[in-house]
């Protein structure tokens, strides 16, 4: 399922920051964007001239409207303005069940003016800070914030200094801070630079929490002056927690992207750059090697995954009650879903004009062709005949066909195989773990599953998707767990039918 986020935050219609930027943010990292308006601001590239708030009874209806109806993973405050909406933000944190808060202080300039109202500081730490999740302040805000929590200063010489600072914050009930030390650049040892136009000089971030202290460099841009960096960061620390990814992981990949948007940004207006929002910032949710892991892990494919492995046919395989007809079918459809697969890798060949796409196309239907061989052996053994099902496909096989085909067009080699993963890692987790004493009339079925070379078959498929997966753009991979979700649902619709009297399939 799509994950969601909301935005709690001010509007900028020039696009550059606030609401507008925070949404591009979401969509950059599919997830779904929601969004309370708390301000609608006039303002460009060249700066601010006009702020018209919005009541803080209509903020809340808002948030309401949002929430009793799309359910929303993580919310994410911006400009709130005044103690009354701060208040409000306050209380929908109460009211609703989120999996994190992401809180961007706004309440200073990155020269230390500040820009909220009387009280609201006060109200801001007593009550904001504690049920943030992360709170992403310049270094102006983290020493303001600070000197307010425990009347403790200090100078910022060298990057530790900014660690002390965030332990400091940490120590005082802010469960996790990551500072940008905006107007600051670090040496290569990471003290203070007195000249930031040197030409190795470095941006930096440091997270801190109860549990890590990560510093997190980025190459100083010193020609590029953007508005909008820090609703880039913390709208794209949301967007990772609500994809599931862990704080410092989330942190770093906010990073990348906000260094890659400044990196990309282009001079739009009259005044500072605009970020480049959509741009693609180069990382995977994965390791090298781990895309099988976190396919199989993914906390939105959960229940998809059970409803496969705890299938009622595979308990029946397993203690021998599925009767043979059920298992002809089985074994019909599954011969089918394979040649459906092979057809869609050779069409995934014929619609690329690049060697290597159609070199990896061949190889996977030479891997479903033997997988074929052996399946029809099997087949044989139980007393299907080829003849009876290779030329009859029931209505199903076409609706798998033409999910295939739609898979291999839209997202190649690559497709086809996170749609044939179902398929081995069942072999894998549950057929060759059952036990063949009590498998009876399904003994060779489970003992050729438990076989080595079934097991090394499968195993090829899953090292040619890690392979494959090298060739995977971040930006897809929200598809590619669609796709998955889809595939896991007709492997259970196949089984269903096998179970189901009222289908017959040849
Ligand atoms: C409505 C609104 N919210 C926030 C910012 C700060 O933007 P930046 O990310 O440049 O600090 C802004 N200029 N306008």
């Amino acid at each position: 399922m799509l994950s969601t986020c909301i935005t709690v935050a001010g509007s900028d219609c020039s696009g550059g920051a606030g609401i507008q930027a925070d949404l591009k943010v979401f969509t950059a990292h599919s997830v779904y964007g929601m969004s309370a308006i708390t301000a609608i601001t006039s303002q460009n590239t060249i700066g601010v001239n006009g702020v018209h708030l919005i009541p803080a009874p209509f903020v809340e209806k808002q948030i309401d409207a949002c929430m009793l109806d799309v359910k929303c993973d993580v919310m994410k405050t911006g400009m709130l303005f005044n103690p009354a909406i701060l208040k409000v933000a306050i209380d929908m944190i109460d009211r609703y069940k989120l999996k994190a808060i992401v809180v961007d202080p706004l309440i200073a300039t990155r020269k230390g003016v500040l820009l909220v109202l009387p009280g609201y500081l006060e109200l801001f730490i007593k009550e904001l800070i504690p049920r943030a999740t992360i709170l992403t302040p310049n270094i102006a805000e983290a020493s303001i914030l600070l000197k307010q929590m425990t009347n403790e200063t200090v100078e910022i010489h060298h990057v530790d200094d900014v660690k002390t600072l965030g332990a400091k914050l940490v120590a005082s009930g802010c469960k996790s801070v990551i500072i940008r030390c905006d107007g600051i650049s670090f040496d290569n040892e990471f003290f203070v630079c007195k000249d930031s136009s040197m030409p190795s000089s470095w941006y930096v971030y440091v997270l801190c929490t109860s549990e890590v202290q990560l510093i997190v460099p980025q190459k100083w841009l010193s020609t590029k002056i953007a508005k909008g960096t820090s609703c880039a960061l913390s709208s794209a620390i949301a967007a990772n927690l609500a994809n599931e990814v862990d704080i410092p992981n989330a942190v770093k990949r906010s990073v990348a992207y906000t260094q890659h948007a400044l990196e990309f940004s282009f001079h739009l207006g009259r005044g500072a750059n605009s970020l480049d929002y959509s741009s693609s910032y180069g990382y995977l949710p994965f390791e090298e090697g781990e895309i099988v892991r976190y396919l199989r892990n993914h906390p939105h494919l959960s229940k998809a995954w059970s409803f496969l492995y705890e299938h009622c046919f595979l308990q029946k395989l397993k203690d021998a009650t599925l009767s043979i007809d059920e298992f002809k079918k089985y074994l019909a459809l599954k011969y089918h879903m394979l040649m459906n697969n092979a057809q869609a890798a050779g069409m995934t060949a014929f619609s690329s004009s690049n060697i290597a796409v159609i070199e990896r196309s061949a190889k996977m239907i030479q891997i479903i062709k033997e997988e074929n061989v052996i399946h029809l052996e099997i087949c044989k053994q139980y007393g299907l005949a080829p003849e009876q099902f290779v030329n009859r496909k029931p209505a199903f096989v076409n609706a798998h066909a033409a999910f295939i085909n739609d898979v291999g067009q839209r997202e190649g080699v690559l497709g086809i195989q996170v749609a044939m993963l179902p398929f081995p890692l069942i072999v894998q987790d549950v057929f060759s773990k059952m036990d063949t004493l009590q498998s009876g009339t399904f003994k060779p079925f489970v003992a050729h599953c438990r076989d080595f070379g079934t097991l090394e078959h499968g195993n090829s498929l899953l090292d040619n998707l890690e392979a494959e997966a090298s060739t995977l753009k971040p930006e897809k991979i929200q598809k590619i767990l669609k796709i998955l979700e889809q595939s896991l649902s007709f492997e259970k619709a196949a089984l269903d039918i096998t179970l189901d009297n009222e289908t017959t399939i040849f």
